[in-house]
């Protein structure tokens, strides 16, 4: 329905929005997007609701979407709610013994479960899983020291996942693995992302954040950069230009795309239906990382 002072879209206008899909639903139709959706990105519940439907859109126009999730700031608020004082080191939380059963339970069995449920109730088809289903994914401790049980991928068995896709499922994603004793660790969800994306060989991997892309000055949105290659993005790192959270993204974009996937993007999770934007239209959203600028 349209609010107050809101100008009603012509009929032409709206016809033109749709025809410009058509293109893009050929182009990506039986292709592989995997979508990571971070937890900064995921308070808003109306927002929310909007990022679901554009899933759910994705595998109805015959996409194969696959959705990786966040929730970094609900496992701080359970953290908190249980006394336990969230710690990070480099971006990454420091994951104890207590903190980890804390981090498996938001994220395998709330934050998963949550965003399965509103794909069925919004028409879709989801499947549940973390690292532990069916082997998917293969943990070892991170490089990094003092972090814990803080985890890197050794491997992801595409089998399952693309069993799921072809069988018409979205398999949503928890970030939480096992090593061959059995012993959980805490993956950052964009890595895993990353790794999905590059064993499935995917079209694309969109990273949902709360930015509006990989910005020149990361207090200032007008100095967004909407494309760049490898090579530019590892400059980026180099000069500090990217920073903090945003280290995991480009890194885990700039590793997948030397494993094959065709482009990576880091876009604005707030924006309504900020997915459909960006795989739909012509003028795309955020910033876009492909492996040479040959590829542009
Ligand atoms: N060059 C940059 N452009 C945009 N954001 C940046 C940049 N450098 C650092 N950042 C920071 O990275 C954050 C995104 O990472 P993070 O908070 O971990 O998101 P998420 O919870 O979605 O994984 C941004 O909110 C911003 O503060
Ligand atoms: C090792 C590590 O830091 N793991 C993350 C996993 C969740 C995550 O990545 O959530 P966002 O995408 O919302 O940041 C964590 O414990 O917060």
């Amino acid at each position: 329905m349209l609010k107050q002072n809101e100008a009603p879209e012509s009929a032409e206008t709206r016809v033109r929005i749709l025809s410009e899909a058509l293109p893009y639903i050929q182009k990506f139709a039986g292709r592989t997007i995997v979508v990571k959706y971070g937890g900064a990105a995921m308070k808003d519940s109306s927002l929310k609701a909007k990022v679901i439907r554009d899933v759910v859109f994705m595998a109805c126009v015959g996409l194969r979407p696959i959705l990786v999730h966040g929730g970094g700031p609900e496992i701080n608020s359970w953290l908190d709610k249980l006394g336990i004082e969230p710690q990070f080191k480099n971006g990454l939380r420091v994951t104890d013994a207590a903190t980890m059963d804390v981090v498996e339970m938001v994220l395998v069995g709330r934050v998963n479960k949550e965003i399965v449920s509103l794909i069925n109730q919004a028409g879709g088809a989801a499947i549940g899983l973390c690292g532990k289903d069916g082997g998917l994914i293969g943990a070892r401790p991170a490089d990094e020291e003092g972090v814990g049980f803080v985890g890197e991928v050794t491997r992801v068995n595409p089998q399952i996942l693309e069993s799921l896709v072809q069988a018409g499922y979205i398999p949503v994603v928890s970030s939480v693995a096992a090593d061959e004793t059995g012993q959980a660790y805490n993956i950052n969800a964009d890595t895993v992302a990353g790794e999905i994306a590059a064993a499935l060989n995917a079209e694309k991997l969109i990273l949902l954040t709360d930015t509006a892309g990989i910005l020149e000055d990361y207090k200032d949105p007008s100095t967004l950069i909407p494309r760049m290659d490898i090579q530019e993005a590892r400059q980026l790192m180099d000069q500090g230009v990217v920073s903090g959270g945003m280290i995991p993204k480009v890194n885990c974009c700039v590793r997948s795309l030397a494993q094959g996937v065709k482009a990576a993007h880091i876009i604005d999770g707030r924006q309504p239906h900020s997915l459909l934007l960006e795989v739909f239209t012509d003028g795309g959203i955020g910033s876009m990382i492909v492996a040479s600028e040959f590829t542009f």
